[in-house]
């Protein structure tokens, strides 16, 4: 099943517990408006090349609607109009005045120069520009993009706008961008971590983690994992995997990093593949890269009691289901790693404010709005005996509903 469809599983099985209807679910469901572009550039050689982009505002009925942009190869129309509808079921958990979007760019980066990739983000920018805005769709960063992309668009917007900071979120803090959003997704995570554990009975305090992928989220969540006292014993990035069954030793895995681009080479432990970290020997496991890394064919081997999702869509429908049925606790995506889009929540209030935040009041505020949402869903998993993930569509169903209703179809 694709990941597209996975997801709408998931929203369509909690919409037929909580008897939303046909009408409604269908309405729910539909993206209000899908764009796609044609981004064309000029390359450093003269060449010209051409690029799909696509920008999908899937519902308003909360507020502005909200998402990153993902610049990869494989990114489809409809992989973003997934993406976006989990954006929305995901600032409904952690109640954030916003809707749901996503956006992005069919193209291989590592390809371009730092210049291309400046062209084709302002590209970019003029194609969707009269259909974004600080009150109708707020871009931030996602997979292989970063502050930079995201202060060239502040800029590229501001050419026909005005300035305009809280058209997107994850800028630079040089740039109006919030302190603690580089790490905020990891963080977020973290304190979800904490109450899961908590509920489950295990201490933070040698914990077995493993996480695949090591770029913005993976690398934040393993740090901040281990200043907290678990042991990353294993990570990935597209390259392959390290893992040392007594514990990562994380510091001098970031100076190897920054040293070599990749986690693979890592001295500080063996060689492993990407299917290796999923089967590793840990307690918990952390998708934190691209969706479905967990499928009806590896899901049987996950020795993990617990998987957080740091990734979205990481988990296919039937492997879900295999999971559940092994006793292995999901913690799903739109909970899990709800940090990010919450502290570029706090970076838009402070940029329409004209305020700039201590970084100790973010991380307060994101504690305080992670456990309220983990609360809350954990709750509702108990009264309705149902598994977390449904618990938190059945939160932001029924709060995107409310607010739907209320304003008038
Ligand atoms: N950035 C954010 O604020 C948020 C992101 N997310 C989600 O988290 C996930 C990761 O995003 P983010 O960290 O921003 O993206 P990045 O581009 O920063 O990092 C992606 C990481 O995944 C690795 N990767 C890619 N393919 C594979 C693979 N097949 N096996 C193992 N690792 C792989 C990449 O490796 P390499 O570096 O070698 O390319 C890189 O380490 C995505 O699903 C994203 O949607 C969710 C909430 C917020
Ligand atoms: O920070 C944001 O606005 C959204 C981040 C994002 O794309 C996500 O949570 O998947």
């Amino acid at each position: 099943m694709q990941a597209v469809e996975g997801i709408h599983h998931y929203f369509r099985r909690a919409a037929r517990i909580m008897d939303v209807g046909e009408r409604i679910e269908t309405l729910l469901a539909t993206p209000l408006r899908e764009v796609k572009v044609q981004v064309s550039i000029e390359l450093d050689t003269g060449e010209i090349r051409t690029f799909h982009g696509y920008r999908i505002q899937h519902d308003n009925s909360r507020g502005p609607m909200k998402g990153g942009l993902r610049y990869h190869p494989s990114i489809t129309q409809e992989e973003c109009a997934t993406l976006a509808s989990l954006m929305t079921w995901k600032t409904a958990v952690v109640n954030l005045p916003y809707g749901g979007a996503k956006g992005g760019i069919a193209v291989d980066t590592t390809q371009l120069s730092m210049k291309e990739v400046e062209r084709l983000t302002r590209k970019y920018v003029d194609q969707v520009q009269d259909i974004i805005g600080p009150t109708r769709d707020i871009a931030a960063p996602d997979v292989n993009t970063n502050p930079q992309v995201m202060a060239w668009i502040m800029d590229q917007y501001s050419r026909y706008h005005g300035h305009s900071p809280a058209v997107v979120t994850g800028k630079p803090p040089e740039l109006y961008g919030t302190r603690g959003r580089d790490s905020a997704a990891g963080r977020g995570l973290l304190y979800i971590t904490r109450e899961i554990l908590r509920d489950t009975g295990l201490p933070m305090k040698g914990t077995r983690f493993a996480i695949q992928g090591f770029g913005n989220v993976g690398s934040h969540t393993a740090q901040l994992l281990w200043q907290d006292g678990g042991v990353v014993v294993a990570v990935s990035d597209v390259y392959g995997g390290v893992y040392n069954p007594q514990g990562l030793d994380i510091p001098g895995l970031f100076e190897h990093v920054k040293r070599a681009g990749t986690v693979t080479g890592f001295g500080g432990g063996q060689a492993c593949s990407h299917e290796e970290v999923i089967a590793s020997d840990c307690d918990v496991l952390i998708p934190a890269a691209l969706s479905q890394a967990l499928t009806r064919a590896n899901a049987p081997h996950v020795r993990a009691r617990l998987v957080i999702e740091a990734a979205n869509g990481p988990t296919e429908p039937e492997a879900d289901e295999i999971l559940e049925k092994r006793g292995v606790l999901v913690v799903p995506d739109i909970l899990a790693n709800a940090g990010g889009v919450t502290v570029s929540y706090y970076e838009w209030v402070q940029n329409l404010q004209h305020l700039s935040w201590e970084e100790e009041r973010v991380n307060a505020e994101l504690e305080r709005t992670m456990k309220e949402a983990y609360d809350r869903v954990a709750q509702l998993a108990r009264t309705r005996k149902v598994p977390l993930r449904t618990a938190a569509y059945i939160l932001a169903i029924g709060r995107v509903g409310k607010a739907t209703v209320l304003r008038g179809i």
